[in-house]
């Protein structure tokens, strides 16, 4: 994103940084921050950042030539620039989460920040709180993987969490927009990377910790201290609010300094709940001893709602007022969206795309079944991301449907039959005549309502709300939701 805000002056920025060893002058303007040396104006810091693919220091005498004038690194270049200061620190990623926080006027400070991490359920969680908290009144701000948001005003964006730049210009936005309220998404990615270092959070929500990104993490136990990671940045005034069921929920605690407070479906915690029933509509639950009718289903809502409501509680609404409005509150788009069909069979996208999430899913379906009607599943497994989960999502596909089409997600630069033959290693020979392999999605998608009859459901999972299909980094336009439309119109279905 391209800065509009006002030039720093170096000085002031570097108080944040007080172990940093500085070359060269220090009172001199800074008019933009980039971590991208291709971005680099007359003015701007570059900062040079270690990543997965290249190394930033290696752009350092690009960025120069563009004309960044100061540059913050971990190891300084053999060959110094005498016009241009260098700030050398231990963490460049970090260091620059805490310089973009100073240089956008400390944003985070001015409204009330919620994160909410987990692998599942963050952008329900954070969409739910931003829909429920504009609806009681107020000026509200969203970070989420599907669009960021301030009120009305939508803001695509191509990541859960944004880097520190991006991030911090956004919530400046959100200030110059007096919301009061800001919900955010934040990924163990966005923790690993300091994506969120120097932000003032008054809130952390943990909804669950379940196998995903091995592929960036390594194991599951970084992958746990990453999202830990977050909750030991909170301060003493801010609270945790954890879901005590999760195996992982009280680890994530057990060093923040905040105010720790749990929710449950299962034992005592702060905001106690209860799945009573649920249908295809909704599902009708106990909070704290009220009895309330939601619009979303699945027993993974129901800790989703839970979530949501005591987040409301701790940031001082009233209860009833709080549940009112919840009450009527839908699903985000593509968590269990549902497409009608004109023959009465029941289409669902939902972005279900770990292992848990598809289990989740189809036991809500299953659970929701009436009685002989036959679950038909499509899915497949994004490219360049965790290939350790292809396997388990087909044995979860294959063991909780009637029928499965494995197909594409996004490919990305990888060979979709290459994904497709590690997925259907994880299918027990004995199911294997339940499942077919059509690589084509659309195609995929069109066979399953083929073979769907009247009062079959046909869940279609991995994509939710994406519009795209990326392949070889080209995103091509494609939207399950609208596929589907299309494909049981075209069958008359
Ligand atoms: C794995 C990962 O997180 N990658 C992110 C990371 O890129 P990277 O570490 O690979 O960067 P790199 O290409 O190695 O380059 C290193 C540095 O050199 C710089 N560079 C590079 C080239 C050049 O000419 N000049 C230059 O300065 C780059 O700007 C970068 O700072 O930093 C980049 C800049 O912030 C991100 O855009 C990029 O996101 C990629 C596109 C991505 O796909 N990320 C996904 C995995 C992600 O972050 N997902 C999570 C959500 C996951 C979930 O919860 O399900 C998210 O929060 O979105
Ligand atoms: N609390 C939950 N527990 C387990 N599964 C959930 C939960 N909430 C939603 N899901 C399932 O996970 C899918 C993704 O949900 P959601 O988009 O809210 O998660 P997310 O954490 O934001 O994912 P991402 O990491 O991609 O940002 C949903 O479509 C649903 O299948
Ligand atoms: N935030 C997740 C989204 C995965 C969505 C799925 N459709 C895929 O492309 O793998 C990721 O970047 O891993
Ligand atoms: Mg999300």
């Amino acid at each position: 994103m391209e800065s509009t805000h006002p030039p720093k002056q170096l000085d002031s920025l570097l108080s944040e940084i007080p172990e940093a060893h500085v070359i060269g002058l220090t009172s001199r303007p800074v008019a933009d921050i980039t971590l991208d040396s291709r971005k680099a104006q007359e003015d701007t810091l570059f900062v040079a950042v270690r990543g997965t693919q290249a190394d930033g220091h290696s752009f350092i005498e690009k960025a120069i030539a563009l004309g960044a004038n100061v540059i913050l690194c971990e190891t300084l270049p053999a060959q110094l620039t005498p016009e241009v200061t260098y700030i050398q620190v231990p963490d460049s990623a970090r260091a620059m989460g805490l310089l973009a926080s100073a240089f956008y006027g400390y944003p985070s400070r001015a409204f009330n920040l919620i994160g909410v991490t987990g692998t599942n359920g963050k952008t329900s969680v954070a969409t739910l709180l931003f829909r429920m908290f504009r609806a009681l009144g107020y000026r509200c701000g969203l970070i989420s993987t599907v669009q960021n948001q301030i009120e009305e005003e939508v803001i695509p964006t191509a990541h859960t969490t944004p880097d520190a730049i991006t991030l911090n210009a956004l919530l400046a936005d959100m200030q110059r927009q007096k919301c009061s309220h800001v919900f955010m998404e934040v990924s163990s990615h966005a923790v690993a990377q300091q994506r969120v270092a120097g932000l003032t959070f008054c809130g952390g929500i943990f909804t669950n910790i379940t196998h995903d990104h091995l592929d960036f993490h390594g194991t599951f136990d970084n992958y746990i201290k990453a999202k830990k990671g977050f909750f030991d940045q909170l301060p003493k005034k801010a609270f945790a609010l954890v879901n005590i069921d999760d195996r992982r929920g009280a680890v994530m605690v057990q060093n923040t300094a905040a105010q720790v407070e749990t929710y449950s479906l299962q034992t005592m915690a702060t905001f106690k709940g209860k799945l009573l029933s649920e249908t295809l509509y909704g599902m009708h639950m106990e909070l704290n001893g009220q009895e309330v009718w939601f619009r979303l289903i699945g027993r993974f809502n129901a800790y989703n709602l839970l979530a949501v409501y005591g987040a409301a509680v701790l940031l001082g609404e009233a209860s009833e007022e709080a549940l009112a409005v919840l009450s009527e509150l839908q699903s985000p788009p593509g968590r269990f969206e549902q497409v009608p069909s004109a023959q009465k069979v029941v289409g669902i996208v939902d972005y279900a795309h770990t292992p848990d999430a598809l289990l989740n899913v189809l036991e809500t379906i299953t659970h929701l079944r009436q009685g002989n009607e036959q679950i038909i599943t499509v899915v497949g497994c994004g490219g360049n991301r965790d290939a350790e989960k292809r396997p388990k999502m087909a044995a979860i596909a294959s063991k909780l449907s009637d029928r499965v089409i494995l197909t594409s997600d996004n490919p990305r630069f990888e060979e979709p039959q290459v994904i497709l033959d590690q997925m259907l290693a994880g299918v027990p020979l004995v199911d294997h005549k339940r499942v077919a392999v059509v690589a084509n999605r659309r195609e995929a998608i069109y066979q399953a309502c083929a073979e769907a009859q009247p009062g079959d459901i046909v869940l279609i999972a991995g994509k939710g709300h994406e519009t795209y299909q990326e392949i070889k980094g080209v995103k091509f336009d494609f939207d399950d939701r609208a596929v589907l439309r299309e494909a049981f119109a075209a069958m008359g279905k």
